[in-house]
């Protein structure tokens, strides 16, 4: 959750020292600091010994994040817009979890007699990232693949808008990158879920990333009202930072200033200006993320803006982000760029550099393990002819679309080879779950019939490529396992497999 409009950034009371390590919450026991936000603290935890050594539950080893969001001593106001908040990230974590958001495992509240400044407070357990877009910016991200980074948060917003929800903070803060260098999207505190065409926010935003529409927004009895295009919008910010080191396309020293100039450019007193560094393609899908009206934005919706970069990664035959073409061209939105490579009025001051350098090497290297991207690039057999395309897991079992915690109960098998029964010898070690994304590149119309949990039969089949590392580099997802039908070649028929 974010400063309240009209104010800079809040960076909230000091509150950094209120769960020292080792400290008990809940099952967890905190082991750092992560860092602070304007209504929360972010703790790394582990789990609890005999939260580990409970019978039947997942192994869950890993660290988590804690999300600790105080309500003690805050006059009533403020205590309401933390809870509203709060219900707000639970509530999108159970009904919309997907690989490109960050998972929520639970949430409570902390008793700690103790403490008192943070007894009462509502604690989130989140799955743990390696850091975010704002650390690896403030490195430099040099040799990030920043392409790959865009159409991961394409991803995260597509899957959100497709659910229906508006995540109303999009920010390089706000996106997380797991360990594989995958992104992870976070802080739903002001995710708005639609009716009809429009969700309601609370007057609250980060000033940097809010569309002009909203400088003149109403502020009704349900807050301001917000559409996808608001996302959009900061989506069209935060591609211009990732390719302009961390600079915003609007000109001010300070958060109100660059608003000035958002409001400016939003009354056609002012030209959209980018930076030269901006690549020219990246440089154009910025400019449609940044129409200066929702009606002209519309049409750009995150699924448009992840298939103009699919187009792309294939005409280009899976080449790696060429950051050369940044300096080359220039379009005729951009006269009056800033130079290359400037930074401009809108830049951050550098923080968290250790953390992001690390983050940046991870990344360089990294296989996210469910991005389009990977298999058009990986594609070992050539045939799929860079047409990869993504589809997105479906369990009949009703029970287990609303769960988010991972549960092997609730994981499918893929199959090793389609034209074998799709039974427990022939599933490869990886599971998923249902709203993973996977990749496709070819699919197998005529494969051994799979009936699912509802009676639907069919004989078709994807293969998918899974993660860096697993032991096979493909596997075979059976349709019933997914709604999605996209456009691909037909597989070469797998030898058989003894
Ligand atoms: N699940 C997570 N894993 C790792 N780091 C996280 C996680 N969630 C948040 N963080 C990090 O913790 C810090 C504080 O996050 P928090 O969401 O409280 O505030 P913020 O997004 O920085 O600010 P705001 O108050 O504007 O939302 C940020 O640096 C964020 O990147």
């Amino acid at each position: 959750m974010t400063a309240p409009r009209g104010q800079d950034d809040a960076t909230g009371p000091d509150r950094t020292d209120l769960l020292p390590p080792g400290h008990r919450v809940g099952d967890w026991v905190v082991t750092e600091l992560i860092g602070a936000g304007g209504w929360s603290t972010v703790y790394a935890a582990r789990p609890a010994e005999e939260r580990r050594d409970r019978p039947g539950r997942a192994p869950d080893s890993d660290e988590v994040a804690l999300k600790v969001m105080p309500t003690a001593g805050l006059a009533p106001r403020q205590a309401r817009r933390i809870v509203e908040s709060a219900r707000r990230e639970v509530e999108l974590g159970r009904r919309a979890g997907h690989p490109r958001l960050i998972g929520l495992r639970e949430s409570f509240v902390l008793s700690a007699p103790e403490l008192p400044a943070v007894d009462g407070a509502i604690v989130l357990v989140m799955e743990r990232a390696a850091g975010s877009l704002r650390e690896l910016l403030d490195a430099g991200a040099s040799g990030a693949d920043r392409g790959r980074l865009i159409a991961g948060i394409c991803e995260g917003l597509a899957h959100l808008h497709r659910s229906g929800w508006v995540h109303a903070d999009l920010k390089p803060e706000n996106v997380l990158l797991g360990r594989d260098g995958s992104v992870k999207l976070s802080d739903f505190g002001l995710a708005t879920e639609l009716t009809g065409t429009h969700g309601y926010v609370p007057p609250m935003g980060t000033l940097d990333y809010l569309p002009p529409e909203r400088w003149r927004a109403p502020l009704g009895e349900l807050g301001v009202q917000v559409r996808p295009s608001a996302d959009i919008w900061a989506l069209g910010v935060v591609i211009h930072e990732v390719f302009a080191g961390g600079a915003s396309p609007f000109p001010g020293a300070t958060p109100v200033a660059r608003g000035a100039a958002v409001q400016e450019y939003g009354e056609g007193r002012a030209p959209l200006r980018m930076d030269h560094a901006v690549p020219p393609f990246w440089r154009a899908l910025a400019a449609d993320c940044l129409a200066p009206t929702h009606a002209a934005r519309a049409p750009h919706t995150a699924e448009s803006l992840l298939a103009r970069i699919a187009a792309r990664e294939s005409a280009q035959g899976g080449t790696r982000e060429d950051t050369s073409e940044s300096t080359r061209e220039t379009e005729p939105h951009d006269a009056g760029t800033r130079g290359p490579g400037a930074h401009g009025a809108g830049a951050r001051p550098a923080r968290g550099r250790a953390r992001a350098v690390v983050l940046a090497a991870a990344l360089c290297g990294a296989a996210g393990t469910t991005l389009w991207a990977d298999a058009v690039r990986e594609d070992p057999s050539g045939r799929a002819g860079g047409r990869a395309r993504t589809v997105e897991v479906f369990n009949a079992e009703r029970g287990c679309q609303d769960r988010v915690d991972r549960d092997p109960q609730c994981s499918l098998g893929l199959a090793i080879d389609p034209l074998r029964p799709y039974a427990a010898g022939n599933v490869v070690p990886t599971r998923v779950w249902h709203g993973d994304v996977l990749t496709a590149d070819c699919r197998l119309p005529d494969g051994q019939p799979v009936i699912d949990e509802e009676d639907l039969q069919s004989t078709l089949w994807f293969r998918v490529r899974l993660p860096h590392g697993s032991p096979y580099p493909a596997a075979w997802l059976p349709a019933v396992r997914t709604k999605d039908r996209p456009p691909l070649p037909g597989c070469p028929r797998p030898p058989a497999v003894r």
